[in-house]
């Protein structure tokens, strides 16, 4: 027996979607930059938000040249947006070969996502990334021991060298948007299907779950966390404003102590960032052990000293 999925008729989908998108965006009538892989959840999108916000949408595909369809897959949405009459740009990137490549082209890509959004003038860039894709998240983040701003999962918006990147589908199944675009031509990602991906097997996971695990659920505990996290970072600001003190040789004071450890970490991270930039976190706990146990701990180019108020300074240049 086959089970036919109820698609909804097409002008119910464009509301919500709009509605989801307005609930993001700062101001009703902002352009938005469309980020346009081809595959299927990028292209209902494309589709989406060309009915929603029509004369006021952009899209932009990156060939990250690791692939010798990506031109081919890049023309495809071209010729997608031209039909639609969405201006369209490929974003051609060079992808660094590091052992993490998919980080690699991650890193690439939204850094030329971004760059493209500031010259065309776009205040924000949409991707689609979708409740499946916040599920198997979540999943692979909780078998790596992840905390709370891990498994906040993929944030609804942040901000990415000044221009906002939202998630205006983090509520939709893949099913839904895959029915959207059935008639139409897509790109099918080889990486999806790849064993080497940890990703393929949280989607496997959820697969065999069944009702068990439903994503959306899954999804709104990522909501739910990332609010927490977002007010964590929150009270941290206001005790950074009121418990740190930043004198004119460069030196940062903190008085933390007393305060939970989670706060002191978070401060410690933003002050160590705003001294030095690169923040990593094992390196950070190292050196709060240390400074729980009095001593004197070393943080990238930064000395920081244990006391009632902890501080921050530049390390003396090693001879
Ligand atoms: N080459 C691309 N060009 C434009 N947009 C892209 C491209 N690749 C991905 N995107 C955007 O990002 C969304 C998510 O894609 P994808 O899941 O591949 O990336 P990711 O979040 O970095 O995940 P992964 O960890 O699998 O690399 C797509 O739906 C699309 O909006």
């Amino acid at each position: 027996m086959t089970v036919e999925m109820a698609v909804p008729p097409f002008d119910h989908l464009v509301s919500r979607f709009l509605a989801d998108l307005l609930s993001l965006l700062p101001d009703d009538g902002a352009r938005l930059g469309l980020a346009v892989s081809g595959g299927p959840d990028s292209m209902a999108m494309l589709h989406l938000a060309a009915a929603a916000c029509p004369g006021r949408v952009e899209a932009a595909t990156v060939d990250h040249g690791l692939r010798a369809e990506a031109a081919a897959e890049a023309a495809l949405v071209a010729r997608a947006c031209a039909a639609l009459g969405v201006p369209h740009m490929t974003l051609r990137v060079t992808v660094e070969p590091t052992a993490s490549i998919q980080a690699a082209a991650r890193r690439a890509r939204y850094a030329a996502l971004a760059a493209w959004a500031a010259g065309q003038g776009l205040p924000a860039i949409a991707t689609a990334h979708h409740a499946d894709d916040q599920a198997e998240t979540l999943l692979m983040r909780l078998a790596r021991g992840a905390g709370l701003s891990g498994l906040a999962g993929i944030r609804a918006r942040r901000d990415i060298g000044g221009v906002l990147l939202v998630r205006p589908l983090l509520g939709w199944r893949r099913a839904e948007l895959a029915a959207i675009v059935a008639a139409v031509e897509t790109v099918d990602d080889p990486s999806n299907a790849d064993p080497r991906h940890d990703r393929t097997h949280a989607r496997a996971l959820l697969a065999g779950a069944g009702d068990r695990l439903d994503p959306l659920r899954l999804a709104a505990s990522a909501a739910h966390l990332a609010e927490a996290d977002a007010a964590l970072d929150w009270l941290v600001e206001e005790a950074i404003r009121s418990r740190v003190d930043r004198f004119d040789d460069g030196r940062i004071a903190a008085d933390i102590e007393g305060l939970p450890r989670e706060v002191r970490r978070r401060i410690l991270a933003r002050l160590v960032g705003e001294a030095d930039s690169a923040v990593d976190g094992p390196a950070l706990e190292t050196a709060m052990a240390r400074l729980d146990a009095g001593q004197v701990a070393s943080l990238g180019a930064l000395k920081l000293s244990p006391g009632r108020r902890i501080s921050i300074e530049k390390a003396p240049p090693r001879r």
